[in-house]
């Protein structure tokens, strides 16, 4: 089992998802978020991580500035988390020389066409909770998606299951998707923005156990 930890901003938050055997780390460039991190912030975050996890940075419909940007960072791919199109998605792979994971948001078995149009284009896939329409953040939200809409279901490339997780619902999650790969933001932390570490230790030891 591989889990994502999403979200970090100090390094006291990278060192406990590394030492619980967490195998991605997320840096959010999103200035609405309560997790957002500057360029510099994260780069000394991804540049002092043990190596061999990989060190994601999650952009909303970034331009070929911040892209640009990224690729200068000790960063291994990027989380695309916002309308890009599929063929956006291929011009960021290719201007940032980076895998790229792209995030769709389930609410419904109408939004799994969407899945398989961006497995021919994106290196992952993280299956996400659609977020509401009311001005919510593109994710990160803490809400869940019916998982038996994606029992059993698997595709061209590997995936990621996300939205609303913790440390208490993550093994169920596990079990009836059939996910190898989890992501979790707003599960483990105390306050918006604010990662507790006991509760990444928590949601690790779940996700493996
Ligand atoms: O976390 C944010 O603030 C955020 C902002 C903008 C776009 C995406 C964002 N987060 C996405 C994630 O952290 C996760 O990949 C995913 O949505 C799960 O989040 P959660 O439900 O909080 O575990």
């Amino acid at each position: 089992m591989i889990v994502k930890i999403c979200g970090l901003r100090t390094p006291e938050a990278v060192s406990a998802a590394a030492e619980a055997g967490a195998g991605y780390l997320g840096f959010v460039f999103f200035p609405k978020s309560p997790r957002n991190v500057t360029l510099t912030a994260a780069g000394a975050l991804a540049g002092a991580a043990p190596s061999g996890l990989m060190k994601v940075a999650l952009v909303v419909d970034p331009d070929d500035t911040l892209l640009d940007a990224i690729a200068s960072l000790p960063i291994d791919m990027i989380q695309l988390h916002g309308k890009e199109s599929p063929a956006r998605v291929g011009e960021v792979r290719a201007r940032a020389g980076l895998p790229v994971m792209k995030a769709v948001g389930v609410a419904s078995a109408a939004d799994l066409a969407a899945i398989d149009a961006y497995s021919a284009v994106a290196d992952q896939l993280l299956i996400d909770a659609k977020p509401p329409a009311d001005g919510a953040l593109p994710g990160g939200n803490g809400f869940s998606f019916d998982w038996r809409l994606i029992a059993g279901r698997d595709w061209a490339r590997p995936w990621m299951l996300a939205g609303g997780l913790t440390p208490e619902n993550v093994a169920a999650a596990i079990r009836l998707t059939g996910a190898k790969q989890v992501d979790v933001s707003s599960g483990v932390e105390s306050a918006p923005g604010v990662k507790d570490e006991a509760q990444i230790r928590a949601f690790v030891r779940a996700a493996k156990g």
